[in-house]
């Protein structure tokens, strides 16, 4: 009889989830989309490719419309969702229905600590309340000399390459590097010596490692929330070492020294802070980790981070910090290669503040160049560096729509019942350059439009991101809450490197392709290289020295 039960009873789980899966009525089955490629994983490797990467993203919008049925692992139905209206209920509305996948909370736990981008609910919920005050104007606005000297390091060593007779540079070696200093200063208040020597600090190695090897692992990544309690931490890991996959044992390495590295930031925080520090300007005072660990202190003992929490957000930090701006500023750069004459007015327009300011921009100086915030804007709108972000919806709910849809039945759809566990793709990039609300040249880069009155349509389309009618940082209670810092990072980098050179394009072409986040290659080669002409202008830290032609 028990071995009857034992042999019944997977057979009627399966045939329950045939039952569900391929012959029930299902709510999302008149949504239209393409054609799964495969059984296993359906579009999950379209979703996450390179190539046809972003374009794909679009098409499937352009095609089917702006909620789209895909499917995941097994034949799991899955919406790809570019409806303003969806994209506010579900990340202002309803945040905690339309929850982080599990496994980027599991991924982000095992990788990078119980930080804010490993928490959900009332953990997450706190650990945001203390951050958010920390990234302020008032602190950010006392981050940018620090921002300064960085950005003047990064122009003093990309002049030397060019001393030295290179014919075309790496901005994206050089670009990382300055943001891993900038979050490391301004977020940390420990210097990576990052633009020092030639051998990059042993964090930067492991977290280009840990980035490729989870965008490799991107669709396994789905199996660790069923494995990771499994046995002991040290079963786990023991288990780990002994892997045979590349990927498995770079994430490893990479672990340890990004936690060798928190420990040691972590430490300096620890110890009382001495008296002097009042006038020290950069490493201990103006950086959001003290900031924070103050607003930790001053919080309700019942809402106060622990300790572990703390070294959490130190990966955190970084993590969301340094390849998003890096590879905004390398977009950003090269849109300038490609569009000299807006490269000319920028650094017209930063010529003209240096002059007035005699020397270096402060915040409020950065604040008021129209162009340069023009480029940002239209920039990180048309390019967003994260075309999609992924969430589960945790109980049925029925989300209304902006744009009804055309259902495959015929009928006229205003509004979706989404199941629980249905996996749904916040598509940014997509709502980001939607023909109806930029109007016929959305798909343009024009930062002309910025300077002028935006059209009728982009107010009327409620985008609910954060920022200047866009998704790039997404909206509601995870949108980023970094995007000032980022911003002010990207002026500051943007205004040093144009002062002092012209970039213009390499022989090669580049080509920025989907790798979780959008990476600059050349030649279809995934590893992350821009090669642009640079020449200079001014050499950096000269300010006697003449400027050649600058404009
Ligand atoms: C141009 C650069 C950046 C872009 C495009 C960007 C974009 C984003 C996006 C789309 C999210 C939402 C992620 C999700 O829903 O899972 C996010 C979250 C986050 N970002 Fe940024 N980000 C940028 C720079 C920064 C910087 C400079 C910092 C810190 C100084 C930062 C810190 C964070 C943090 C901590 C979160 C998690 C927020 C939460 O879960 O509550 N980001 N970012």
């Amino acid at each position: 009889m028990l071995l009857q039960l034992l042999v019944a009873l997977p057979a009627l789980i399966f045939a329950r989830w045939v039952w569900k899966t391929f012959i029930a009525y299902h709510p999302l089955d008149n949504i239209q989309g393409p054609a799964s490629p495969g059984f296993f994983r359906g579009h999950l490797g379209l979703v996450f490719s390179s190539w046809p990467g972003r374009k794909w993203q679009v098409d499937i919008v352009d095609t089917y419309g702006r909620v789209v049925l895909l499917k995941g692992f097994f034949g799991a139905r899955q919406l790809y969702v570019a409806d303003p209206r969806a994209l506010q209920f579900m990340t202002v509305k309803e945040p905690e229905i339309f929850e982080e996948q599990a496994q980027f909370i599991s991924n982000n736990k095992a990788t990078l600590g119980e930080g804010i981008l490993a928490t959900l609910g009332d953990q997450h919920r706190k650990q945001r309340k203390i951050l958010n005050p920390v990234f302020n104007v008032k602190h950010l606005r006392e981050l940018v000399p620090a921002f300064t000297d960085i950005a003047s390091a990064l122009s003093k060593g990309i002049a030397r390459e060019v001393h030295n007779g290179a014919d075309e540079v790496d901005l994206v070696v050089w670009l990382s590097r300055t943001a891993l200093e900038l979050i490391g200063v301004g977020g940390l208040g420990y210097s990576f010596n990052a633009l020092d020597g030639d051998t990059p600090h042993e964090y930067v190695v492991s977290i280009k490692k840990l980035g490729f090897a989870a965008f490799a692992l991107q669709v396994w990544r789905y199996f660790l929330p069923y494995v990771e309690n499994i046995g002991t931490p040290a079963l786990r890991r023991a288990l780990l070492k002994v892997t045979p996959s590349v990927h498995i044992q770079n994430i490893v390495e990479a672990v340890d020294v990004m936690w060798k590295t928190t420990l040691e930031v972590y430490s300096q925080y620890g110890a009382p802070r001495p008296e002097s520090t009042e006038k020290d300007t950069s490493q201990f005072k103006n950086n959001i980790m003290m900031v924070l660990k103050q607003a930790n202190q001053a919080a309700n003992p019942a809402e106060r981070m622990t300790e572990n929490e703390m070294k959490g957000q130190i990966n955190s930090l970084i993590t969301a910090a340094n390849v998003t701006t890096s590879r905004s500023l390398c977009r950003i750069v090269n849109e300038l290669s490609l569009h000299p004459e807006y490269q000319a007015r920028l650094r017209a327009e930063i010529m003209a503040a240096r002059e007035h300011a005699d020397g270096d921009l402060d915040f409020e100086k950065l604040e008021a160049l129209p162009l340069m915030d023009a480029i940002i804007r239209e920039t990180l709108r048309r390019y967003p560096p994260l075309p999609l972000m992924p969430r589960t919806c945790q109980k049925e709910t029925v989300v209304p729509l902006m744009h009804p849809l055309t259902g495959r039945d015929g009928k006229t759809i205003t509004e979706l019942t989404v199941p629980a566990g249905t996996d749904i793709y916040l598509g940014i990039l997509p709502t980001n350059i939607d023909y109806e609300t930029w109007g016929p040249d959305a798909r343009e880069w024009k930062p002309e439009r910025w300077l002028n009155q935006l059209p009728k349509t982009v107010g009327d389309a409620h985008i609910p991101g954060v920022y200047s009618h866009q998704m790039t940082f997404l909206s509601g209670n995870r949108a980023c809450i970094g995007f000032k810092f980022a911003l002010i990072e990207i002026k500051v980098v943007l205004s040093m490197l144009l002062a002092h050179f012209r970039f213009s394009p390499g022989k090669d072409e580049i080509e920025f392709v989907h790798a979780g986040i959008y990476q600059p290659t050349v030649n279809k080669v995934l590893v992350p290289t821009m090669p642009v002409k640079v020449e200079v202008l001014r050499v950096p830290g000269e300010d006697a020295e003449k400027v050649r032609n600058t404009v």
